[in-house]
């Protein structure tokens, strides 16, 4: 009860700053991402117990110059067997994932001129799911009648995916791999939708990422990422309340310095040929335990935008 009311205190003390903007009119500053280049280079995450602790060996054996950071990958290599613990670790997306499918069916259904009330209106498209973990959102996305393919860096991630994919028919036709975005832009692959859920503040270049999601885009396609927001409210929430105070996530999973304001998210999605048409914040009510789609984009957010023609 405390740790609720303190989670409200928190949210009315630190009002978001930034709201949701729902057109294609968004202007980020250029300077943003000059800043965020430097930023997260030079203040890089001292205090993560993952980052001081000995060398292990490489949770993924993909190499060439990329999105891995291999210090995020060993964190999630750790509890790669807990993706479909519905109490544990992954919890938070678990209990997200129905709201951010609202969102993403009602956006790629509009996008794609789908019927959002059909059992299966991604019938026919293609999505990739990339830094797909466990196949939280792959598998609700196949049931939706997508033909998909989920990548991830961690190996143990595509066994544990693979296992529980084939627990169901329609969930096996999901095509697994161990493998990076920019690996898949090099085979030249592209889909109707390309997915990065969670996936942005763990890797080693956003602005390169983003390249990468938009290259494996069709175009006419669309891109969907969502991510935390580097505002006070994400630190006092996302990282202190979850990580510290209420044990939703192992500690030092999140660095604040990692996070993307959303600005920065639009500019470099912009600078990477993606036009950004729509953003919504997705946000936790402690007293019912249930997450909703809403304006405020304060701390956990998506954004849906578009392939330009090329
Ligand atoms: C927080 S989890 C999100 C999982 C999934 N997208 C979801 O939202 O349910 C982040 C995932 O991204 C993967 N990952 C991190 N960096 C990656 C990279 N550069 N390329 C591919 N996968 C990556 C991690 O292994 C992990 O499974
Ligand atoms: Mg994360």
């Amino acid at each position: 009860m405390v740790s609720k009311h303190l989670l409200t205190r928190l949210r009315t003390l630190t009002r978001p700053a930034i709201h949701c903007r729902r057109s294609s009119n968004f202007c980020p500053n250029p300077k943003f991402l000059h800043e965020l280049q430097s930023r997260r280079y030079s203040d890089a995450p001292q205090s993560s117990p993952a980052a001081s602790a000995p060398t292990p060996p490489p949770a993924s054996n993909l190499n060439s110059k990329s999105s891995l950071n291999e210090i995020e990958l060993r964190k999630f290599a750790a509890i790669a067997d807990t993706w479909w613990d519905a109490e544990g670790p992954f919890k938070p997306l678990h209990v997200m994932n129905p709201t951010r499918l609202a969102f993403i069916r009602s956006t790629l259904c509009r996008h794609f001129g789908k019927d959002p009330h059909c059992a299966r209106p991604f019938e026919g498209l293609k999505f990739v799911d990339v830094g797909c973990g466990g196949g939280i959102l792959s598998e609700p996305l196949a049931r939706m009648g997508a033909t998909v393919t989920g990548i991830d860096a961690v190996e143990k991630n595509m066994k544990i995916a693979q296992l529980h994919a084939d627990l169901d028919p329609i969930t096996s036709s999901i095509d697994y791999h161990c493998t990076t975005a920019e690996k898949l832009v090099e085979e030249q692959r592209k889909f109707d939708a390309v997915l990065a859920l969670e996936v942005i503040e763990h890797v080693a270049d956003p602005a390169e990422f983003c390249k990468s999601l938009s290259a494996l885009t069709s175009s006419g396609g669309a891109t969907l990422i969502s991510t935390i927001n580097r505002s006070m409210r994400a630190y006092a929430t996302a990282i202190i309340m979850a990580e510290y105070v209420l044990h939703w996530l192992p500690r030092g999973t999140h660095q604040w310095s990692s996070f993307l304001t959303p600005e920065e998210l639009v500019l470099i999605l912009q600078r990477a040929s993606i036009s950004v048409q729509e953003m919504a914040g997705f946000v936790y009510d402690p007293l019912t335990g249930r997450w909703s789609i809403s304006d405020d984009i304060s701390v956990n957010f998506i954004a849906y935008g578009t392939k330009s023609s090329e």
